[in-house]
């Protein structure tokens, strides 16, 4: 193949973003159209590998899922030079992960209203992905990035300035463990947000496995601390056992317990979550 990068043709990189055993990713400016991105660029797998398997998963899923408002855009994807390249949406505010950790610093979490806003959000991705009968299989605050946006609020009266409002929107990112419901090839996520039945190798209701990740993950950024990876307290949340929130709801404590309840079948699916009355306030927006 010729060595001629379209990586270095078509983009200016700006800087890198991210680093990993997965490759690395660059916000970059498209020379022609002047937009930005997210690329990742990873060695290209061994022919015939686990890596090369969920490359070709994690492009396909992107262009199955095409384009929704809570799902990370796909653009390109191409090889070169023994890379793999992906070219995705760029969200300007960072992951979940990287917010959880900013407010941590000062001792803070998000506010009930705030996670009841990033659980809508997301929910909305899952039942959209759930809809395409596929699953996402590596919910976590690492993989969610968020998209800052400054809306001018309309003016009560002529006030001598323009009000802004920061707007949040939450996008489901990272599809490399993407996998149909039907036929799964269930390559495990990240085993803090692991629901057991999927390490017990039961896949007959994956779907229920994402909302698992997302109990976790809403627990998490509500200031429930990060998931434990193994032991004696990973066994506890997998009985049901989830400490309160206390500056939480009940309403959205028992929400959140029966969203990671250990009966698959118990657990609200995506499109259930989105009916819930403590959500349908912020839900029909
Ligand atoms: C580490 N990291 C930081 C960011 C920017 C957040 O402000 C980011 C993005 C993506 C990805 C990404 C994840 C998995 C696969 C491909 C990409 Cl480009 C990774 C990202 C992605 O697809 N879109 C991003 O904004």
């Amino acid at each position: 193949e010729n060595n001629i990068s379209r990586y270095a043709q078509e983009f200016h990189e700006v800087c890198k973003i991210g680093d990993g055993e997965f490759g690395s990713v660059y916000k970059c400016v498209n020379r022609l159209d002047g937009c930005t991105y997210a690329i990742k660029r990873s060695k290209k797998p061994l022919t015939g590998s686990i890596e090369e398997a969920n490359a070709i998963r994690e492009v396909c899923a992107h262009a199955v899922l095409g384009k929704h408002p809570h799902v990370v855009r796909y653009y390109s994807a191409w090889a070169e030079n023994d890379h793999m390249v992906i070219q995705n949406e760029f969200c300007n505010g960072g992951s979940l992960a990287d917010m959880v950790a900013e407010l941590k610093k000062n001792g803070e979490h998000f506010s009930e209203k705030e996670s009841q806003d990033v659980l809508v959000q997301i929910a909305k991705g899952l039942k959209y992905i759930h809809s395409q009968n596929l699953v996402h299989l590596d919910i976590k605050p690492g993989n969610i990035f968020v998209c800052k946006e400054l809306r001018t609020s309309t003016p009560i009266q002529q006030e001598e300035f323009t009000r802004f409002t920061e707007e949040r929107i939450y996008k489901i990112g990272d599809l490399g463990h993407v996998t149909c419901v039907e036929d799964p090839q269930v390559e495990e996520g990240d085993c803090r947000y692991l629901a057991d039945e999927v390490l017990q190798e039961d896949f007959s209701q994956l779907p229920k496995a994402d909302v698992f990740a997302l109990g976790l993950t809403i627990y998490e950024i509500a200031g429930g601390g990060t998931p434990p990876k193994n032991g004696p307290e990973w066994h506890e949340i997998r009985k049901g056992e989830l400490p309160t929130l206390p500056f939480y709801s009940n309403e959205f404590n028992s929400l959140l317990k029966s969203m990671i309840d250990p009966n698959p079948s118990i657990r609200p699916s995506a499109a259930e979550l989105l009916q819930h009355t403590l959500l349908s306030s912020c839900s029909n927006k």
